[in-house]
């Protein structure tokens, strides 16, 4: 698969639709255009209403084409997109008909965004913004996406490596005068500044307690509770179907249950657990286990009292955490403790106040980081590495001879940054050295 290849794939959704769009991306666009527009390759970025037929003469359909020249298209290369009649057999007739010419074949997923990103049209977290943007369900998934596909990471990755490319031209210039009078104090400082400002900037990135990444893959709260607390039926009052099993018997769930919901305009994950007791059962004990990892990682945990018993008082409780006192409709055992919201899953009382105040903490909490720096795992791993070395670097330069030290883990630094947007590229590096430089030598 060279970049020689050219590539077409159905670009809108399955059949039936109103009109189908074949997209072709690489040099055998003008080919196409030639041999099977009835009106020839249109002028770039003109719509044209034309015939369309296949290598024997056989008409495909009438349709609309339109035409990109590289380097100024989508991938960078010449493009070609077709608007048909989105039926089934409209779609394999062309598809077959472009294919049959050589140097054609269907598009492997994602390979015009990648052509994109290897034409340099997009960066690797602009990318990623495009294949985001398709996946959103909700309407905060998608303004991040749309910020993340308008270079909004981008930014922020090219301002700190700048940063840094500055820092490092200064520690070369230290290396390279090691013992010209009274440099150290006055070099340093502003080495120094460059990096606490990097750091101080990615902490605060780190620091979001997951905001990006929950909007994007949702937030998850676990209902935890002793057995028999009706956790499950709460789990599938919320869900609005039989999600987990129910029954009278204590130690039910085992395995974590999820559902996905959308509440407060976020995606969210709620996990039925296992009910919390000692147990010799091997199976019930590991649920337990499972349980309480799932407690500790939520972003909210609902504590489930059961009202018709005598409950143990809940486990950890955290600031944003809901206690909810469950069989309402029972005759009571216990008072509810304060704070604790009256529900039913029998009745379903309460479940709607429960769902608010889910709503409420979860568009609360996704409000709190305006622009979150982090939106995928990979960007924190990169972002923790690319602070360890900086942190690194900020105490080698404490030392007398750390410049070449700290030289070489800004230098990683730089590595780990540039790889979250697909730019690891050491030419950058060389020219700020360089330009700052010309002081003789
Ligand atoms: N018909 C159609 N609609 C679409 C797309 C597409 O590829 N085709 N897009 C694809 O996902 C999105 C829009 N994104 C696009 C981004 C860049 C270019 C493009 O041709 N860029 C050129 C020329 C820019 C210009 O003329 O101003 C460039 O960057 O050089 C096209 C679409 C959504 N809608
Ligand atoms: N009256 C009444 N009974 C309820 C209520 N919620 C649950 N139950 C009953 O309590 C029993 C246990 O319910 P589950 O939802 O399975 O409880 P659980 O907390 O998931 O239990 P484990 O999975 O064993 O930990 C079942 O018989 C339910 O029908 C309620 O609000 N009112
Ligand atoms: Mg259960």
């Amino acid at each position: 698969m060279g970049a020689q290849d050219t590539i077409c794939a159905l670009a809108s959704g399955p059949p039936p639709s109103a009109i189908a769009i074949i997209r072709i991306s690489g040099p055998a666009v003008a080919e196409v255009g030639k041999r099977f527009l009835a009106s020839g390759l249109p002028e770039p970025k003109r719509a044209s209403l034309t015939y369309i037929y296949d290598a024997s003469g056989e008409l495909i359909d009438q349709g609309i084409a339109l035409h990109a020249r590289a380097p100024h298209s989508y991938t960078g290369e010449d493009t070609l997109e077709l608007y048909l009649h989105g039926g089934p057999a409209v779609i394999d007739h062309a598809l077959r008909a472009l294919t049959s010419v050589s140097g054609i074949r269907l598009a492997e997923p994602g390979e015009f965004t990648r052509r994109a990103f290897e034409n340099g049209k997009l960066d690797l977290t602009e990318a990623e913004g495009v294949a985001d943007i398709i996946e959103a369900e909700t309407t905060a998934q998608k303004s991040q996406a749309l910020r993340q596909l308008g270079g909004g990471l981008t930014e922020i990755y090219d301002t700190w490596r700048e940063e840094l490319t500055g820092a490092l031209a200064l520690i070369e210039v230290m290396i390279d005068f090691p013992d010209e009078g009274d440099v150290p104090e006055d070099t340093v400082r502003p080495i120094l500044e460059r990096l606490a400002k990097v750091i101080a900037e990615i902490e605060t990135g780190l620091g979001d307690r997951g905001v990006g990444e929950r909007i994007r893959d949702g937030f998850r709260i676990a209902i935890v509770g002793p057995p028999n607390a009706g956790k499950s039926s709460i789990l599938n009052r919320l869900a609005r179907r039989e999600a987990a099993i129910v029954t009278d018997i204590a130690g039910t769930t085992r395995d974590i249950v999820e559902v996905r919901i959308i509440l407060g305009g976020q995606v969210v994950w709620i996990a039925d657990t296992a009910g919390l007791r000692e147990t010799e059962d091997v199976v019930e004990a590991e649920g337990v286990r499972r349980a309480r990892r799932a407690a500790a990682e939520a972003d909210l945990r609902i504590h489930v009292i059961d009202g018709a018993a005598p409950s143990p008082p809940p486990g950890p409780i955290e600031a944003q955490d809901i206690v909810i006192f469950n069989k309402a409709d029972a005759r009571p055992a216990i008072l509810p403790p304060d704070g604790a919201l009256p529900v039913s899953a029998v009745t379903g009382e309460g479940i709607d106040t429960l769902e608010s105040w889910i709503a409420g903490f979860v568009s609360q909490r996704a409000a709190s980081v305006e622009a979150p720096v982090i939106t995928r795992a990979r960007h924190r791993e990169k972002l923790a590495a690319g602070l360890a070395s900086l942190v690194s670097a900020r105490e080698a330069l404490a030392q007398d001879i750390g410049a070449e030290l700290a030289a070489e883990d800004v230098r990683m630094a730089l590595r780990q940054l540039s790889s979250v947007i697909g730019k690891v590229d050491v030419e950058d590096v060389l020219g700020a050295v360089f330009s700052k430089f010309c002081i003789g030598k």
